[in-house]
């Protein structure tokens, strides 16, 4: 289906606003004389009651279709669902191969570049748990990770607000993105930047304007969801979350729209969904595939051949530094996820014990790099006193 970015406007009060119209199944657009012009951008003129009217039918059907693809991916539906055929199965291992099986054309693709790790965190540093608050990284887990840092720049990229995902990391050599990447810090004083590589404090400016309204819309959520047992708000700072884990399935249409009735006064607002989470976030235009962009640039290695970033992630919201590593050719993503999904990522690892392997081998398989390396130093060094 194609979406072209349309600016609609309403003529009597001179309201503009840019939607993603769904052409083919689209209802606003009943008859050949409505269909949309070929060539986004161009203005189209609808009254402000039918524009109304229309949206409320796609965010209706937005709703069913967040609470069907969060009840699809419940481990009870999996349990369910039927096996994939054998052809599917291979198809999809195909397209995404295990990380781990895949491990030295990995490496050997990285070959003279640095390589620059990103990883996101809940379900891929730490297992997914009912209750956010106690996502607790192992202490394995915090060791990988740590020798991780020493050979490779290394950032967390996380939906959760900054201070709140290093409470649960407490590794001060990293760099850190939080609420989506709208809220980056560089590793703490004392820990050394590669040469060329800025000292990072960045929050988008954008970004900054929204605070008081998310302080704002995380207390009406607060109070118009506190009817419904189990349910859970996140203040995220540059974001909130509602959290559909803990609460009966038979009550997730009433939270999502408890969820829509509250952010239509917040036209500035708009939901992304993740594991049984519904999030709400500034429309503008910064994700975490941004964040990677700017980390990137910050350590030096705008425009450069010469760098490979590995973005390891489990969520929706991480499919936007996949798709940034594809349409960059460089470096690659990794799914974490123990079903095929349709993704950007080139390769997967099923679960974050499966995560820390991997990057334990990348540790082990660098230490032996810098081994031979200085052998050869060595000899080359012995061979040079001899002759000369
Ligand atoms: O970008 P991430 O680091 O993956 O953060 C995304 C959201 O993660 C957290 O929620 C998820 O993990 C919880 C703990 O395991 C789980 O209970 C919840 O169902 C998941 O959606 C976090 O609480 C959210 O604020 C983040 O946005």
């Amino acid at each position: 289906m194609t979406k072209p970015n349309v600016v609609v406007s309403d003529t009597k009060s001179g309201i503009s606003m840019a939607i993603t119209v769904a052409v083919r199944n689209s209802a606003l657009f009943t008859t050949a004389s409505q269909k949309p012009p070929a060539v986004p951008g161009t203005y189209i003129t609808i009254s402000k009651k039918k524009l109304l009217q229309n949206l409320e039918i796609n965010t209706g059907a937005k709703i069913n279709s967040w609470v069907d693809s969060m009840r699809a991916s419940s481990p009870t539906h999996l349990k369910s669902t039927p096996p994939l055929s054998s052809d599917d199965q291979s198809s999809s291992t195909l397209h995404h191969p295990s990380a781990l099986d895949m491990f030295e054309q990995i490496t050997n693709a990285s070959k003279g570049k640095q390589i620059v790790m990103f990883l996101d965190y809940d379900g891929t540093l730490s297992p997914i748990v009912e209750d956010p608050d106690r996502a607790f990284m192992s202490d394995a887990m915090r060791a990988a990770v740590r020798k991780l840092a020493r050979y490779f720049p290394t950032a967390i990229v996380s939906g959760r607000c900054r201070d709140k995902v290093y409470s649960f990391v407490r590794l001060a050599e990293l760099y850190y993105a939080g609420s989506h990447g709208m809220d980056i810090k560089g590793p703490s004083k004392g820990y050394k930047h590669k040469k060329g590589a800025q000292a990072v404090l960045f929050q988008p400016d954008a970004a900054n304007e929204f605070l008081p309204m998310i302080d704002e819309v995380y207390e009406a959520l607060l109070e118009k969801t506190k009817s419904t047992e189990g349910a859970k708000v996140e203040n995220n700072k540059f974001c909130v979350s509602v959290h559909f884990r803990c609460v009966d399935e038979k009550k997730w249409v009433e939270l999502a729209q408890q969820v829509k009735s509250v952010l239509k006064d917040y036209p500035k607002l708009r939901l992304t969904q993740g594991r049984k989470v519904l999030e709400i976030r500034p429309t503008i235009k910064w994700d975490k595939g941004k964040a990677l962009e700017f980390l990137l640039e910050s350590l030096g290695y705008a425009n450069r051949k010469d760098v490979f970033p590995v973005y390891i992630g489990d969520d929706r919201t991480d499919e936007d530094a996949f798709k940034v590593l594809k349409e960059r050719r460089q470096g690659f993503g990794i799914l974490v996820s123990k079903t095929p999904k349709e993704t950007s990522a080139s390769y997967s690892l099923k679960e974050p014990s499966e995560v820390k392997d991997f990057l334990q081998r990348l540790v082990q398989w660098k230490r032996l790099c810098l081994g031979r390396q200085s052998r050869v130093r060595r000899q080359l060094e012995d061979i040079n006193a001899i002759s000369g």
